[in-house]
């Protein structure tokens, strides 16, 4: 399944410096001057779940799999992108392509990091973006009107749907707001088809600086605030440090973090948020060989689910044998959860729960 989230923001924030803390990499070039990114730095980063070590203990596996998502790391936007602006043509095409978006937001005071607006305030900032990205969906919007009239007044079903759709939108973004605020209920699939950015899902990501890794400041308690408020996700992390630490072994790196006051590292809420954000669940797969985690969709049958492994599995599927994470930790597995009755064997309209464990009965 290829999900990722696009890192978006001002130029010179840190997208950079996340991005290769999140790949564990050095792989994009961070450095202190805007448009340092013109190309796409585009990677995939294991997602954090204590589950898996305690599935893996309690079913005997050697080796754990995790899941994955992908995060691209996108070149900085300027006021004016939507007009083109610092190639902002090129920039928006390349947030165009991401499920998700991950906003990152200057939070840190430091004279020597330039910063494009000359001053930190990350409300104003994502202000700037929020409103590029706006007018370029409004833009989008505007230039398909006069064809789908045309095509709805020749009868049309499709173009005027399509077209009362967009003229639902185009009032809510000239008003400022984002299209994803006014998506009405049951239209969610057409609206993702117009290729819209506002209508992402997005997580705001404070960068702060090192000292205020743990609590955050002052500029990061605003964007909270906002977030909360406008039921919104934010989290709060100090990029610098964190490819610094991405960068140590095992050992090392829990002393650091632990010196820093922190219990985990601000990565792995990161990708866990941008997980969530895609509408991503979970299911796991554990015997002898490996305990292994899956992406699905939230919403996806048993089948469907089932197939994420293999095309036979979904075409040929019989059942799937079903035991609830928590049934499974608390009976100490397959042959305990299957003793008390709590192994469910589930047919084709399954909907499939964060956390299952699950074996696929297939026959092709
Ligand atoms: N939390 C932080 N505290 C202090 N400095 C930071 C922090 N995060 C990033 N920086 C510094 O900010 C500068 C810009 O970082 P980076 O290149 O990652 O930004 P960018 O958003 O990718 O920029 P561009 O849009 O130009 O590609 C670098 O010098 C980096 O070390
Ligand atoms: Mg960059």
């Amino acid at each position: 399944m290829g999900f990722n989230c696009g890192i978006v923001g001002l130029p010179n924030v840190g997208k950079s410096t996340l991005f290769n803390a999140l790949t564990q990499t050095v792989a994009a070039q961070a450095a202190n001057y805007p448009f340092c990114t013109i190309e796409p730095n585009v990677g995939r980063v294991a997602v954090p779940d204590p589950r898996l070590q305690v599935l893996s203990r309690i079913g005997k596996s050697q080796k754990i799999v995790p899941t994955s998502l992908e995060f691209v790391d996108i070149a900085g936007l300027v006021r004016g992108a939507s007009k083109g602006e610092g190639l902002g043509n090129q920039f928006l095409g390349n947030i165009r392509e991401v499920d998700a978006i991950v906003h990152v937001l200057r939070c840190f005071e430091d004279g020597d990091v330039t910063h494009v607006e000359g001053s930190v305030d990350p409300l104003r900032d994502m202000e700037i973006i929020e409103t590029e990205l706006m007018l370029a969906d409004l833009d989008s919007l505007e230039k398909r009107v006069p064809a789908l009239q045309k095509k709805a007044r020749g009868n049309d079903k499709e173009a005027a749907q399509q077209l009362s759709l967009i003229e639902t939108l185009i009032p809510v973004l000239q008003e400022g707001r984002a299209a994803r605020t006014a998506v009405p209920k049951g239209e969610e699939m057409a609206a993702s088809r117009l290729g819209l950015m506002t209508t992402k899902p997005v997580l705001y990501v404070c960068n702060v600086e090192e000292a205020n890794a743990a609590e955050g400041n002052a500029h990061s308690a605003k964007v909270l605030e906002f977030a909360k408020a406008n039921n919104a996700k934010a989290v709060v992390v100090s990029a610098a440090i964190e490819a610094e630490i991405a960068q140590m072994d095992e050992a090392d790196r829990k002393e650091f973090l632990e010196g820093l006051g922190l219990s985990d590292s601000g990565l792995d809420r990161v990708i866990r948020a941008g997980h969530d954000l895609l509408g991503l669940i979970t299911y796991f797969t554990v015997g002898p060989k490996e305990t292994r985690a899956w992406t699905i969709t939230r919403g996806m049958t048993a089948p469907q689910a089932a197939g994420v492994i293999h095309g036979d599995f979904e075409r040929g599927f019989i059942a799937a044998e079903t035991i609830a994470y928590d049934d499974y930790v608390a009976l100490n597995g397959e042959g305990g959860a299957k003793d008390a009755g709590k192994m469910r064997v589930e047919g084709k309209s399954y909907v499939v729960k964060d956390g299952d464990v699950m074996l696929f009965r297939f026959n092709v």
